[in-house]
């Protein structure tokens, strides 16, 4: 396994220690939070009683293979934590999400939390976000007006993300838009900014909603990181 790979792995499983019986859980999406559902699912197969919400297909299903209990967020009336990987974390805790394509569920999810706790590689923990491609969701209709809409708020690239050579549709039936603004000087006015443009459904700046981040670093160390 790669050092960085270990490292998720140890957030994961870290993350998990933080769970209690009787809770309601948000499960992320992403190759560090598969550490987090695998340590899940041997607490569960030790006696852990909890629920779970998944935020997007790929999560529901590797759930539901490892014997998760889920639960429809519907019928829930507040989650007590959500657990989730990060593209990029600030030292404000204001994160890019989305990597994955799961944006908008994760949102949703995490906006019933009680608690977000982000779990990342040091890779991931930076000091101004944008360098990573901030990704949009878009309705497919005229999506290309979208697009000029967005072009306006100064990013110098926006690629509308593929798969296989073909157009990448979310689990909501979107498209997503990787836009590349190198340095995002105010997170929470283009997050307003970005949602204020008509076929925008969601974007990945996720502001004010991690209560915590929890780091795994190369050397083994782990830095857990709370809000103010
Ligand atoms: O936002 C996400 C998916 O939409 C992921 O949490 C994010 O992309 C991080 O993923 P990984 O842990 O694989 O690096």
């Amino acid at each position: 396994m790669s050092d960085q790979n270990i490292a998720k792995k140890k957030a994961g499983e870290y993350a998990a220690t933080l769970i209690e019986p009787g809770m309601t859980i948000g499960i992320g999406t992403g190759s560090t939070v598969y550490f987090f559902i695998q340590a899940l699912a041997k607490k569960i197969q030790e006696g852990l009683i909890i629920k779970g919400v998944p935020t997007s297909k790929q999560t529901q299903e590797l759930a539901t293979e490892l014997n998760i209990p889920l639960v429809d967020l519907n019928n829930v009336d507040q989650l007590d934590i959500t657990v989730d990987g990060a593209d990029e974390i600030d030292p404000q805790l204001q994160l890019i999400k989305g990597g994955g394509g799961a944006l908008l569920q994760e949102k949703i999810v995490a906006a019933a939390s009680k608690r977000m706790i982000v779990i990342a590689d040091e890779s991931k923990y930076v000091q101004t976000l944008g360098k990573f491609p901030l990704p949009v969701e878009v309705i497919d209709f005229g999506w290309k007006h979208t697009m000029k809409h967005l072009q306006q708020l100064g990013c110098e690239r926006i690629v509308l993300r593929k798969k296989d050579d073909k157009i990448f549709v979310s689990d909501h039936g979107h498209y997503i838009l990787d836009c590349y603004f190198q340095q995002i000087k105010d997170a929470a006015q283009l997050h307003h900014q970005i949602n204020n443009i008509a076929g925008v459904a969601e974007n990945g700046l996720f502001i004010n909603i991690a209560t915590s981040a929890v780091i795994a670093y190369k050397d083994g160390s782990i830095k857990e990181i709370n809000k103010s």
